[in-house]
């Protein structure tokens, strides 16, 4: 399905500690710094950023959150924030959403707790995405270290349950300015009608025009993270990239 006609591109803002910082494979210890989180978040808004992929990796792994620096980041941005990690009950929800966040992005939930998550989809419809995490066509979730069932399986009761819409992340990928999962994206196109929005592996220009070639499949956007930090390339050069 087209949900647009154009790559939407959401940098990430991934926070460990305290800090902004990347990882490889999403694994704990493999962080490199990147500083402040508002100013990395206030730098990607100035740089023409609509969105911002905001991620709270503590709550993610268990090691504790960063919540009232991600809500003064929503707070202070103008742009769309997708918000995510450690969202995974009532009260880290209803935190998460009185941030003022434009979407959440459950991961972890959506695995041990199906019957709570297709009730929060029910409740609050697009301002729940789900994020699903793969190694293969398996999911994992507890900071990525933990199997959590089926890709295709899981993705079929989600759509039955109304779920709005699909963060992908080939975790094989993530950190790695490895080239984005292109088979992945369009296997997961193919099986939803829901819009995808592509995590993992973006290194080049290249890479987004390849992302941008599936958006009449269903990608609507794409998450940039390890390019923008280590300049691969800017901001700017990649919003003309995927301009109309
Ligand atoms: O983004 C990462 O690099 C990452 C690495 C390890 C774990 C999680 C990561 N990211 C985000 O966290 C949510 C899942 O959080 P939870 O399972 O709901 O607590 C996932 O969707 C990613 O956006």
């Amino acid at each position: 399905m087209q949900s647009t006609s154009t790559l939407e591109l959401l940098p990430a803002v991934d926070v460990r500690d305290g800090r902004a910082v990347r990882l490889v494979h999403g694994e704990s210890g493999t962080e490199t710094s990147y500083g402040s989180p508002l100013q990395a978040a206030l730098a990607w808004q100035s740089a023409g950023a609509e969105w911002l992929h905001l991620v709270d990796l503590d709550a993610a792994f268990g090691t504790g959150d960063n919540r009232a620096l991600l809500a003064e980041v929503t707070a202070t941005v103008d742009i769309k924030v997708e918000l995510s990690g450690g969202i995974r009950d009532d009260d880290t929800l209803a935190a998460a959403l009185a941030t003022g966040c434009t979407r959440v992005n459950l991961g972890t939930a959506a695995l041990e707790n199906p019957e709570w998550v297709a009730r929060v989809i029910a409740a609050h419809g697009d301002r729940v995405a789900v994020g699903l995490d793969v190694r293969g066509t398996t999911l994992r979730g507890r900071g990525w270290t933990r199997d959590g069932g089926d890709l295709y399986e899981t993705l079929a009761r989600l759509d039955s349950e109304g779920c709005a819409r699909y963060v992908v992340t080939d975790i094989a990928k993530d950190g790695t300015l490895g080239g984005p999962n292109l088979d992945l994206l369009r296997g997961v196109c193919k099986a939803t009608d829901r819009p995808v929005v592509a995590s993992g592996g973006v290194s080049s220009l290249d890479d987004l025009r390849a992302l941008g070639s599936l958006v009449p499949e269903g990608v609507e956007g794409a998450i940039i993270g390890k390019a923008l930090y280590a300049k691969a390339f800017t901001l700017e050069e990649a919003l003309a990239v995927v301009a109309p």
